[in-house]
């Protein structure tokens, strides 16, 4: 078997939905639905191996932690595992009073009998009921007509209002889920969910919560966005509905499908952090959530340690958290490349004048800080990158802000060493190739200073004198000038002959690094049209200084 040419012969486009005033391309969200973690069972019954007890309490603890206020804990008749993890829970006062735990069950009179048994004793629970609707399932599952589908459903309805009315200590909640409502007929869904109504009897204080899953996705988003835009318009007594999403990613799209779902009217979302679920996974909660924060809407979702909870889901699911996932993944504030490099540096050096609190970083959708990540991997080096990218890697580790002319001299060094390892270079390596190429620090170098003092004399001049070791061997050595610079320079010339003339000089303190406090950088002109960059680094910035023109000095002589 393989790709066909003509695909149209064994699969077709799906049907669009007629609905030719459609609202919700135009509506935008502003406030954040309600949000139901289904990560303990949707992405638990997904995962090879199935969570024990403690995965699934220190999974619990998380989604409380993180500001879920309903958790679908379970499926109560899948085994004792379950079944005792949910009876546990609801009685071990781990579930806060503002938090409903949520029991999944098919539509079957003993299965439903146990899920409300499960539950005995909770202060208040929601059940949740389905059965499978669209024609595939009615035909090829389990060889019904519509009007069989909806007698299921009724039929398990009339157990959940009679199980809960033998229960009156628990606040019973209840749910119903049209399975695989995206590629059914809209009608059916319609009709079932009616009927579901009828038996329960909901009213807008006590609503039954509708939930219209993508059970496989399976068109693009616009038209589950027209599909639940249709069902609210058409659904009796909407006001006493909750309703509810559940996508899953198929296509690639659950996320979009969500988001468009809730433009289109929904009230409720069902996911997974990050994802997780059958085959491609449920609608990730994370990236939903921090979508809406990117848009300014508060999603009442805590992310602020993205680090920890990814931890936790890793742990609990045995599953890793893609390196490039949506806010997530390691990589994701992470610029390799050149032009991305500079961007993103000139948007943290614009950031230092900016008057106002907005964040307008290129490349950077959201804040890292936000989700307690820092900044030093938001930019890392290897064979595609630019100058933005070692310079902000030897400021952020070293504290060294070098001038923009001597990161283009310093450019070639770190892109020859990126080729010739062949690997992302680290920090470390970024270091040990500028002390080498600027001869700084104790690295092996023909002028090495050892001591020197500076004497003002009456005229305003200062005299440099110290010992310098010229490849080894130790000279005393002085000169004059006006500045400790120009004596430096002086002394050179006087006693090495060598002419060096400053073009540029800066300095700066340092914040980060070893116990160095300043940085000078110099660029100078030799007599032959040539220029060398030289950098000092020291407690002092006198002697940072004088470091500097003997590391220019070095370069003179090592080109020479
Ligand atoms: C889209 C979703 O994610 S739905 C949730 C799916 N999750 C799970 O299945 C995890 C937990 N499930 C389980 O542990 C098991 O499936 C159990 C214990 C619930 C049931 O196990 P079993 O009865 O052995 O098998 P199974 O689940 O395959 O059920 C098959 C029967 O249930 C029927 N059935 C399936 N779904 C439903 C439903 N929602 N309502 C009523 N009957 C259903 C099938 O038609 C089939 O009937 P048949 O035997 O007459 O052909
Ligand atoms: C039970 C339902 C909500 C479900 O998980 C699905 O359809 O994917």
């Amino acid at each position: 078997m393989s790709m066909l040419s003509n695909p149209a012969q064994k699969y077709s486009a799906f049907p669009q939905v007629d609905l030719p005033d459609r609202q919700w391309p135009s509506r935008r969200i502003t406030t954040p639905p309600r949000w139901l973690s289904t990560d303990l069972r949707d992405g638990n019954q997904a995962i090879v191996d199935p969570m024990d007890s403690a995965k699934k309490t220190r999974f619990f603890d998380l989604l409380v932690e993180v500001g879920l206020k309903e958790i679908e804990v379970g499926f109560p008749s899948a085994g004792e595992t379950e079944f005792d993890f949910i009876s546990g829970l609801v009685r071990s006062g781990r579930v806060p009073d503002d938090v409903l735990v949520q029991v999944l069950t098919q539509s079957r009179e003993d299965l439903i009998r146990t899920s409300f048994a499960s539950l005995e004793g909770a202060r208040a629970a929601i059940v949740h009921l389905y059965n499978a609707v669209s024609p595939a399932w009615r035909e090829i599952v389990f060889g019904m007509t519509p009007k069989q589908v909806i007698g299921v459903a009724v039929a398990g309805a009339k157990v959940m209002r009679d199980e809960a009315a033998k229960r009156p200590e628990t606040d019973w909640h209840f749910q119903y889920s049209p399975e695989t409502f995206s590629t059914a007929e809209l009608d059916i869904s319609l009709a079932v969910c009616e009927a579901v109504m009828d038996v329960l009897q909901p009213t807008p204080v006590h609503p039954i919560i509708l939930n219209l899953p993508a059970t496989v996705e399976a068109a693009t988003p616009n038209i589950y966005a027209d599909q639940i835009e249709y069902f609210i318009r058409n659904l009796p007594n909407r006001e006493s509905a909750v309703i509810s999403l559940h996508t899953h990613n198929d296509r690639g799209t659950g996320v979009a499908a969500a988001e468009l779902g809730l433009m289109a009217g929904a009230d409720r979302v069902e996911g997974c952090l990050f994802g997780n679920g059958e085959r491609t996974g449920n609608c990730c909660l994370v990236t939903m959530a921090l979508n809406l924060y990117t848009q300014g809407v508060n999603p009442a979702l805590d992310f602020s340690d993205i680090d920890r909870v990814i931890e936790t889901v890793e742990y609990c699911n045995e599953l890793p958290v893609h390196q490039r996932h949506p806010y997530g993944g390691e990589l994701v504030y992470t610029a390799f490349s050149g032009s991305h490099q500079d961007a993103i540096k000139k948007g943290f050096a614009a950031r230092e004048t900016q008057n106002d609190t907005g964040w307008r970083v290129p490349y950077l959708p959201i804040d890292p800080a936000d989700l307690g990540r820092n900044y030093e991997a938001v930019i890392r080096v290897n064979s595609q990158s630019g100058k933005g990218g070692f310079a902000w890697v030897l400021e952020q580790d070293q504290g060294l802000k070098l001038p923009k002319a001597m990161q283009a001299d310093f450019s070639p060094h770190v892109q020859r060493l990126a080729d010739e390892l062949g690997r992302e270079l680290t920090a470390e390596d970024i270091w040990q190739a500028f002390r080498k190429a600027y001869h700084v620090k104790t690295y092996p170098k023909h002028f090495q200073l050892l001591d020197y003092e500076e004497r003002r004399s009456t005229d305003g001049t200062r005299l440099f004198s110290g010992t310098i070791a010229v490849a080894g061997q130790q000279q005393s050595v002085s000169g004059r000038g006006n500045g400790t610079i120009s004596s430096v320079i002086a002394t050179l010339r006087d006693s090495f002959d060598l002419a060096l003339e400053i073009v540029d000089y800066s300095e700066h303190a340092l914040s980060t690094g070893s116990d160095a406090r300043a940085a000078a950088y110099v660029l100078a002109a030799l007599p032959d049209g040539r220029r060398v960059w030289g950098c000092g680094i020291d407690e002092d910035v006198a002697t940072a200084g004088v470091r500097a023109v003997l590391s220019a000095a070095n370069g003179a002589v090592t080109v020479a």
